[in-house]
Protein backbone atom coordinates (compact mmCIF):
# COMPACT_ATOMS: atom_id res chain seq x y z
CA UNK A 1 0.00 0.00 0.00
CA UNK A 2 1.55 3.48 -0.79
CA UNK A 3 0.12 6.59 -1.46
CA UNK A 4 1.13 9.01 -3.71
CA UNK A 5 0.03 12.59 -4.26
CA UNK A 6 1.99 14.90 -7.07
CA UNK A 7 1.58 18.44 -7.84
CA UNK A 8 -2.26 18.35 -6.97
CA UNK A 9 -4.29 21.51 -7.66
CA UNK A 10 -8.16 21.27 -6.52
CA UNK A 11 -10.82 23.59 -6.84
CA UNK A 12 -13.97 24.52 -4.46
CA UNK A 13 -17.53 25.58 -6.56
CA UNK A 14 -15.34 26.37 -9.30
CA UNK A 15 -12.59 28.46 -7.27
CA UNK A 16 -8.87 27.06 -7.18
CA UNK A 17 -8.21 26.37 -3.60
CA UNK A 18 -4.79 24.69 -3.20
CA UNK A 19 -2.15 24.14 -5.99
CA UNK A 20 0.92 21.71 -5.94
CA UNK A 21 0.31 19.61 -3.14
CA UNK A 22 1.93 16.66 -2.66
CA UNK A 23 3.36 13.95 0.22
CA UNK A 24 3.91 10.15 -0.07
CA UNK A 25 2.44 7.95 2.62
CA UNK A 26 2.51 4.13 2.94
CA UNK A 27 1.68 1.26 4.91
CA UNK A 28 1.41 1.79 8.61
CA UNK A 29 1.19 5.79 8.29
CA UNK A 30 -0.95 9.07 9.43
CA UNK A 31 -1.04 12.11 7.67
CA UNK A 32 -2.45 14.99 9.57
CA UNK A 33 -4.02 17.67 7.07
CA UNK A 34 -3.60 21.24 9.25
CA UNK A 35 -4.28 24.87 8.23
CA UNK A 36 -6.71 27.69 8.84
CA UNK A 37 -10.11 27.33 8.84
CA UNK A 38 -11.13 27.57 4.79
CA UNK A 39 -7.54 26.57 3.83
CA UNK A 40 -9.03 23.53 1.51
CA UNK A 41 -8.70 20.35 4.15
CA UNK A 42 -12.17 18.94 3.38
CA UNK A 43 -11.55 20.04 -0.41
CA UNK A 44 -8.30 18.13 -0.83
CA UNK A 45 -9.87 14.90 1.09
CA UNK A 46 -13.10 14.93 -1.20
CA UNK A 47 -10.12 15.45 -4.43
CA UNK A 48 -7.89 12.60 -2.89
CA UNK A 49 -11.42 10.37 -2.43
CA UNK A 50 -12.30 10.69 -6.07
CA UNK A 51 -15.70 12.40 -5.20
CA UNK A 52 -14.43 16.06 -7.24
CA UNK A 53 -12.07 15.99 -10.20
CA UNK A 54 -8.24 17.80 -9.60
CA UNK A 55 -7.64 20.46 -11.43
CA UNK A 56 -3.95 19.00 -12.33
CA UNK A 57 -1.75 16.43 -10.89
CA UNK A 58 -2.19 13.00 -9.57
CA UNK A 59 -3.09 10.17 -7.32
CA UNK A 60 -1.42 6.87 -7.07
CA UNK A 61 -4.30 5.00 -5.64
CA UNK A 62 -7.87 5.00 -6.62
CA UNK A 63 -10.97 5.61 -5.30
CA UNK A 64 -11.34 2.27 -4.37
CA UNK A 65 -8.80 1.89 -1.98
CA UNK A 66 -10.25 5.01 0.09
CA UNK A 67 -12.99 4.90 2.78
CA UNK A 68 -14.41 8.54 3.51
CA UNK A 69 -15.80 9.66 6.28
CA UNK A 70 -17.12 13.23 5.92
CA UNK A 71 -18.44 15.61 8.02
CA UNK A 72 -21.84 14.30 8.16
CA UNK A 73 -22.87 11.25 9.44
CA UNK A 74 -24.59 9.75 6.59
CA UNK A 75 -26.99 7.38 8.71
CA UNK A 76 -30.36 5.87 8.00
CA UNK A 77 -32.39 7.01 10.74
CA UNK A 78 -35.24 4.62 11.08
CA UNK A 79 -32.70 2.05 10.79
CA UNK A 80 -31.02 0.47 13.57
CA UNK A 81 -27.30 0.52 14.78
CA UNK A 82 -26.63 -2.62 13.57
CA UNK A 83 -28.88 -2.48 10.52
CA UNK A 84 -26.81 0.79 9.32
CA UNK A 85 -23.99 -1.61 9.98
CA UNK A 86 -25.03 -4.45 7.79
CA UNK A 87 -26.13 -2.14 5.03
CA UNK A 88 -22.52 -1.05 4.71
CA UNK A 89 -21.15 -4.28 5.44
CA UNK A 90 -22.95 -5.69 2.67
CA UNK A 91 -22.06 -3.13 0.01
CA UNK A 92 -18.16 -4.73 0.90
CA UNK A 93 -19.23 -7.98 0.59
CA UNK A 94 -19.14 -9.13 4.77
CA UNK A 95 -22.18 -9.72 6.69
CA UNK A 96 -19.51 -9.57 9.85
CA UNK A 97 -20.11 -6.06 11.91
CA UNK A 98 -18.54 -7.98 15.00
CA UNK A 99 -15.24 -5.50 14.97
CA UNK A 100 -17.35 -2.66 14.48
CA UNK A 101 -19.72 -2.88 16.87
CA UNK A 102 -17.46 -3.96 19.58
CA UNK A 103 -14.64 -1.38 18.17
CA UNK A 104 -17.07 1.34 18.81
CA UNK A 105 -17.99 1.04 22.25
CA UNK A 106 -21.74 0.14 19.84
CA UNK A 107 -22.67 -3.65 21.59
CA UNK A 108 -25.42 -2.16 24.00
CA UNK A 109 -27.04 -0.13 21.44
CA UNK A 110 -27.08 -2.32 18.69
CA UNK A 111 -31.07 -2.45 18.20
CA UNK A 112 -31.29 1.30 18.74
CA UNK A 113 -32.58 3.31 15.50
CA UNK A 114 -29.69 5.95 14.45
CA UNK A 115 -32.31 8.61 15.00
CA UNK A 116 -32.36 8.32 18.63
CA UNK A 117 -28.69 8.13 18.95
CA UNK A 118 -26.63 11.26 20.64
CA UNK A 119 -24.55 13.06 18.44
CA UNK A 120 -21.35 11.38 20.05
CA UNK A 121 -22.83 7.90 19.51
CA UNK A 122 -24.06 8.84 15.80
CA UNK A 123 -20.55 10.09 15.39
CA UNK A 124 -19.37 6.85 16.97
CA UNK A 125 -21.68 4.64 14.57
CA UNK A 126 -20.61 6.72 11.36
CA UNK A 127 -16.77 6.06 12.36
CA UNK A 128 -17.63 2.65 12.82
CA UNK A 129 -18.31 1.26 9.34
CA UNK A 130 -14.94 2.19 8.18
CA UNK A 131 -14.12 -1.18 10.12
CA UNK A 132 -16.68 -2.62 7.25
CA UNK A 133 -15.31 -1.19 4.31
CA UNK A 134 -12.01 -3.39 4.64
CA UNK A 135 -10.35 -0.21 2.57
CA UNK A 136 -6.50 0.35 3.13
CA UNK A 137 -7.15 3.75 3.17
CA UNK A 138 -8.96 6.09 5.33
CA UNK A 139 -9.74 9.84 4.80
CA UNK A 140 -11.76 11.24 7.94
CA UNK A 141 -12.49 14.73 7.77
CA UNK A 142 -12.76 16.59 11.48
CA UNK A 143 -13.27 13.02 12.54
CA UNK A 144 -13.87 13.64 16.51
CA UNK A 145 -16.59 16.20 16.08
CA UNK A 146 -18.93 15.67 19.05
CA UNK A 147 -17.15 12.57 20.82
CA UNK A 148 -15.83 12.90 24.10
CA UNK A 149 -12.76 12.16 25.79
CA UNK A 150 -13.11 8.49 25.85
CA UNK A 151 -14.73 7.99 22.55
CA UNK A 152 -11.82 10.33 20.98
CA UNK A 153 -9.26 7.57 23.09
CA UNK A 154 -11.50 4.69 21.54
CA UNK A 155 -11.36 6.22 17.72
CA UNK A 156 -7.87 6.81 18.01
CA UNK A 157 -6.98 3.30 19.18
CA UNK A 158 -9.03 2.01 15.83
CA UNK A 159 -6.95 4.35 13.70
CA UNK A 160 -3.56 2.98 15.51
CA UNK A 161 -4.67 -0.80 14.82
CA UNK A 162 -6.04 0.16 11.09
CA UNK A 163 -2.28 1.23 10.48
CA UNK A 164 -0.52 -1.89 12.89
CA UNK A 165 -2.12 -3.77 9.69
CA UNK A 166 -1.11 -2.14 6.79
CA UNK A 167 -3.58 0.77 6.43
CA UNK A 168 -2.65 4.16 6.32
CA UNK A 169 -5.04 7.33 7.21
CA UNK A 170 -5.32 10.95 6.01
CA UNK A 171 -7.06 12.78 8.84
CA UNK A 172 -8.25 16.67 9.06
CA UNK A 173 -7.81 17.19 12.39
CA UNK A 174 -7.02 19.97 14.85
CA UNK A 175 -6.42 17.39 17.91
CA UNK A 176 -3.80 15.03 19.06
CA UNK A 177 -4.78 11.45 18.38
CA UNK A 178 -2.45 9.87 20.72
CA UNK A 179 -0.34 8.25 17.93
CA UNK A 180 2.53 9.41 15.93
CA UNK A 181 2.17 10.65 12.44
CA UNK A 182 3.28 13.41 9.70
CA UNK A 183 1.74 16.33 9.58
CA UNK A 184 1.13 18.44 6.69
CA UNK A 185 0.41 21.94 6.69
CA UNK A 186 -1.88 23.39 3.37
CA UNK A 187 -0.58 27.20 4.29
CA UNK A 188 2.00 27.32 1.84
CA UNK A 189 -0.22 25.45 -0.55
CA UNK A 190 -3.00 28.35 -1.06
CA UNK A 191 -3.80 28.93 -4.47
CA UNK A 192 -3.33 32.29 -5.30
CA UNK A 193 -5.79 35.20 -6.07
CA UNK A 194 -7.56 34.24 -9.41
CA UNK A 195 -7.11 37.48 -11.89
CA UNK A 196 -9.94 39.08 -12.74
CA UNK A 197 -10.90 38.93 -16.11
CA UNK A 198 -12.05 42.12 -18.32
CA UNK A 199 -15.59 41.77 -17.88
CA UNK A 200 -15.08 41.52 -14.03
CA UNK A 201 -12.72 44.64 -14.44
CA UNK A 202 -15.08 46.49 -16.61
CA UNK A 203 -17.72 46.47 -13.67
CA UNK A 204 -15.24 47.76 -10.76
N1 LIG B 1 -19.78 24.88 -2.31
C1 LIG B 1 -18.83 25.79 -2.28
N2 LIG B 1 -18.77 26.76 -3.23
C2 LIG B 1 -17.81 27.68 -3.23
N3 LIG B 1 -16.83 27.74 -2.32
C3 LIG B 1 -16.85 26.81 -1.35
C4 LIG B 1 -17.83 25.79 -1.28
N4 LIG B 1 -17.57 25.03 -0.19
C5 LIG B 1 -16.47 25.55 0.37
N5 LIG B 1 -16.03 26.62 -0.29
C6 LIG B 1 -14.84 27.43 -0.01
O1 LIG B 1 -13.69 26.64 -0.33
C7 LIG B 1 -12.63 26.93 0.56
C8 LIG B 1 -12.09 25.65 1.14
O2 LIG B 1 -13.09 25.07 1.98
P1 LIG B 1 -12.82 23.74 2.78
O3 LIG B 1 -14.14 23.31 3.36
O4 LIG B 1 -12.11 22.76 1.90
O5 LIG B 1 -11.82 24.24 3.92
P2 LIG B 1 -11.36 23.52 5.27
O6 LIG B 1 -9.88 23.72 5.38
O7 LIG B 1 -11.85 22.11 5.31
O8 LIG B 1 -12.10 24.41 6.37
P3 LIG B 1 -12.57 24.09 7.88
O9 LIG B 1 -11.31 23.92 8.70
O10 LIG B 1 -13.33 25.34 8.24
O11 LIG B 1 -13.44 22.87 7.84
C9 LIG B 1 -13.19 27.90 1.60
O12 LIG B 1 -12.75 29.20 1.29
C10 LIG B 1 -14.70 27.79 1.45
O13 LIG B 1 -15.33 29.00 1.77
Amino acid sequence: MELVVNNLSCARGGVPVLERVGFRLTAGQALMLRGPNGIGKTTLLRTLAGLQPALEGQISSPPESIAYAAHADGLKATLSVAENLLFWARIFDTNDITPALEGFDLVDLAGRQAQNLSAGQKRRLGLARLLVTGRPIWMLDEPTVSLDTASVALFGRAVAAHLKTGGAAVIATHIDLGFSAQSLDLTPFRAAPQKLNDFDEAFL
